[in-house]
């Protein structure tokens, strides 16, 4: 059975970029030379770029490792206050000057149509979404690139230490700057890895928005995985995690299913966005797929992908 025929819907990230830059580009120091470039400059973007990158890097190296316990016995791991208040501040501005820039536009996904047995790419209601991609780019968001650059070059080599068969690349990553506008707008139940040569392994997802309240909720849904010996019609247990701005959420994009509650906005402020950097393995045969699971969360999309293929 293909596997990307029985993932459905998926979240997109078409774009696969380099953890660094090459020089001819503007952004940041490809991650080996970047320690040599934290000695003071006189110029002020360089002070600014080294400032958020060691405050991103001293944020893994203090959060990451505690992280790790959990991840590994329930598949996920939520760090709260992962960088200061004034950096996810400084963050969040600048996502929204991306929005307010118009360089955002409708997020997509895809789902299995049942009518025309085959994946479709939709339009999600009233959630924005853009990459962040360097280069030329970089300017446009900073801070942003910083963030991502930093973290495919620092988690890397503290997870594999402890997960021998996840093999996360340095180098390459995706990611996917998202806002929910509100007025109910959700993602439906998906994992993040859509098979097919999907090389994501582990979803990092930082939110922004500033003074979440319950009203505006918008949880990430993270469902659990289930005992073996469960029954298949045995409810799904989940767990609700709320996007709080500076909250980090870590968890395996191959084999955790999850969904975006409704979330609601009452004024732009209140506008629930979420920084996700995908982080890859080098090694597309440790990319996991859980029939069973696949079967309970998607009991349609298995049948019809089974037959198919049968
Ligand atoms: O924003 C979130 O909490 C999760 C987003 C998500 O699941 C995705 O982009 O794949
Ligand atoms: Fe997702």
């Amino acid at each position: 059975i293909q596997p990307s025929l029985r993932r459905s819907p998926s979240s997109s990230s078409s774009l696969i970029m380099r953890g660094g830059f090459t020089k001819k580009q503007s952004g940041p120091a490809r991650p080996q030379k970047a320690k040599k470039r934290l000695t003071p400059t006189s110029s002020p973007d360089a002070l600014l770029r080294d400032r958020h990158m060691a405050a991103v890097r001293d944020a893994i190296s203090s959060q990451v490792p505690g992280l790790l316990d959990s991840l590994d016995s329930r598949g996920f791991a939520v760090c709260d206050n992962f960088l200061p208040p004034d950096t996810v501040l400084e963050m969040l501005k600048e996502a929204d000057s991306l929005r307010t820039r118009q360089k955002m536009v409708a997020s997509q996904s895809s789902r299995w149509n049942e009518t025309l047995g085959k994946v479709e790419r939709y339009e999600k209601r009233n959630v924005l979404s853009t990459n962040i991609v360097g280069g030329e780019s970089y300017f446009d968001a900073p801070r942003l690139t910083e963030y991502c650059v930093t973290l495919v070059s620092s988690i890397p080599a503290l997870v594999n230490a402890r997960f021998p068969d996840v093999s996360l690349c340095e180098r390459l990553h995706t990611n996917k700057l998202a806002v929910c506008l509100g007025d109910g707008s959700y993602y439906d139940k998906h994992y993040d890895n859509s098979g097919g040569g999907d090389l994501r392994k582990l979803t990092a997802i930082l939110y922004l928005q500033d003074n979440w309240t319950p009203a505006r909720a918008g949880h990430l849904r993270m469902f659990l995985p289930s005992s073996t010996n469960a029954s298949v019609d045995a409810e799904l247990p989940y767990v609700d995690i709320e996007p709080l701005g500076g909250r980090l959420v870590l968890f395996w994009s191959d084999i955790m299913v999850h969904s975006v509650c409704e979330s609601f906005a009452f004024s732009e402020a209140d506008h629930r966005w979420a920084l996700t950097v995908w982080l890859h393995t080098t090694d597309a045969s440790l990319i996991k797929f859980d029939d069973r699971m696949e079967a309970r969360h998607f009991p349609d999309l298995g049948a019809s992908a089974l037959g198919l293929e049968g």
